[in-house]
């Protein structure tokens, strides 16, 4: 492993503008860490929504999961009607423009230089297109090279299996074949899903920010991060950071319970985490893992007692039942089925699913309520047809009273600012601000909380492309700068039903 100073050397090289603190001003370093491996570690007390870096990517494409959608490998629209096959390479490309591009111009000179062993047009373009993030690692100066080197990698199989397949269709010298799967098993441990813009169904992308790849994962994590249009990622502390902490992010669903984030962990990342809200079977009182109990009669909710240990048994609160970990595995897997069988796009499909048939075999706080829960916020007053001023009064209120539920379920986590609760309090604004809308008599009263719910939004969401696009506007007219002015004045903008 690189020593300490190299990595450090390379780490300020690296972000150069994007991290240049007066001498003796820097808030961490790398260093050992008490979880495995190297981390980032606070050396002096951190403010929560201080940034911390702005990394950018040494690599940057498609994912390479084998359900990704198919996109452009230039500008990841996802558009069946457009897209066709590059004639020369195989990539799949959605217009001309994207197929003159430069970007378009280097992927296809990589790959055109191997000799084919069937007819181009006969290559798979969908396992082109999981390879192409580790293809490009071949045009990697010297550092970045370096760098990625330097970054922990998963060689076990699966992990780089997308490079390894692609020789059923090309000749490719062995070097080049190793430097690929080399930058596939250390994009599998390190890479971070680049968000897209508010909204916009892309294909997913991926990026190697290799200084963000240093931080180690925590359930509760005091991270956050956002991208800017040119994909850098800018990380921010979620909450106060005392001196010696690390600097974690989170590698799962903040909102899954133990067992699904342990179980993930173990699959993805090879590690069994063992933070302080995996060892508590009732993180931090939101009980999202929690199952009602086996006895009918019994109507207590059951929870791992030891959920570190994933063969223990699971406990009844109530009644002391005692279940085979295997059992409610089988459990967890119907309840996964049943749940694969909603569309996720269908409100009324997913009210009478939560309402009617979820929670009569799972408490309300199992993650997959939850899961519904944020799906029903995030088309209630967005989707078609449901947009806010055609919002029955009833499922106003239960946009409102969701969000204000989740919003709890964080807090309990300990979350802080995270990214999720920055998305639920603009959801809860727009909510409040709808019904002052549609009721002035009630605009005093909301007032002060659709005014602090914005500015926090704003705070949390305002650095990255994956914001709403009308935060800005609705602090500039609703948030407590414009507190003064007459309700009229600052209402006018939700009267544009576009928004
Ligand atoms: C993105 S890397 C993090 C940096 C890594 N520690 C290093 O030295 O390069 C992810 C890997 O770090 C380790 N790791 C991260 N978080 C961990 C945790 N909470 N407990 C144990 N290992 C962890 C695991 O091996 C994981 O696959």
């Amino acid at each position: 492993m690189l020593p300490m100073e190299q990595l450090s050397a390379l780490i300020q090289e690296h972000l150069g503008q994007g991290w240049d603190p007066a001498p003796g001003a820097a808030a961490w370093v790398a260093g050992e860490s008490a979880l495995g491996g190297r981390g980032l570690l606070a050396v002096r007390d951190i403010a929560p929504g201080q940034v911390l870096f702005v990394d950018h990517p040494l690599l940057c494409g498609p994912r390479s999961g084998t359900n990704i959608h198919r996109g452009c490998t230039v500008c990841s629209k996802i558009n069946d009607q457009t897209s066709f096959k590059c004639p020369k390479c195989s990539l799949l490309l959605c217009s001309v423009e994207c197929q003159s591009s430069t970007a378009h111009h280097n992927d296809c000179a990589l790959i055109t230089r191997w000799p084919n062993k069937v007819p181009i047009e006969e290559v798979d373009d969908t396992l082109l297109s999981r390879a192409l993030t580790s293809i490009r690692a071949l045009l990697l100066d010297e550092k970045s090279r370096q760098f990625l080197c330097t970054l922990q990698a998963h060689f076990q199989p699966p992990h780089g299996n997308e490079v390894r397949d692609l020789s059923k269709y090309f000749d490719i010298p062995k070097e080049e074949e190793k430097l690929m799967i080399l930058a596939s098993c250390v994009l599998d441990a390190n890479a971070y899903q680049i968000s897209n813009q508010y909204g916009e169904g892309d294909m997913h992308k991926r990026g190697l920010y290799p200084v963000a790849s240093l931080m180690n994962h925590d359930c509760v994590p005091n991270t956050r991060h956002a991208f800017n249009s040119d994909f850098h990622m800018i990380v921010i502390a979620v909450k106060a950071i005392p001196a010696g902490a690390e600097l974690c992010t989170c590698y799962t669903g903040l909102l899954w319970g133990t067992p699904a984030r342990r179980v993930h962990l173990a699959k993805t990342k090879h590690f069994l985490c063992a933070c302080a809200r995996c060892a508590d079977p009732f993180e931090g009182g939101t009980l999202l893992a929690a199952l009602k109990c086996f006895q009918a009669e019994c109507g207590g909710l059951l929870l791992p007692a030891r959920p570190l240990q994933a063969a223990a048994p699971w406990r009844c609160m109530e009644c002391d039942l005692q279940v085979p970990a295997s059992n409610v595995a089988d459990v967890q897997r119907a309840l996964g089925s049943l749940v694969s069988t909603v569309d996720l796009e269908d409100v009324d499909g997913l009210e009478k699913f939560l309402l009617e048939r979820i929670t009569k075999f799972i408490p309300k706080t199992n993650q997959i309520v939850l899961d519904i829960e944020c799906r029903l916020i995030w088309l209630l007053g967005e989707k078609d047809g449901l947009r806010w001023h055609e919002l029955s009064e009833q499922r106003l209120s239960l946009k409102e009273r969701l969000c204000r539920g989740a919003l709890r379920t964080l807090a309990a986590l300990g979350a802080g600012d995270a990214y999720l609760r920055g998305l639920l309090l603009y959801h809860l604004h727009a909510a409040l601000a709808e019904r002052a809308r549609r009721a002035p008599l009630l605009y005093e009263e909301l007032k002060p909380e659709i005014e602090s719910t914005i500015e926090q939004a704003y705070n949390i969401l305002k650095d990255g492309i994956s914001g709403p696009p009308d935060l800005e506007l609705r602090r500039r007219y609703l948030g407590p700068a414009a507190a003064d002015k007459p309700r009229e004045e600052r209402f006018f903008i939700l009267d544009n039903k576009s928004l």
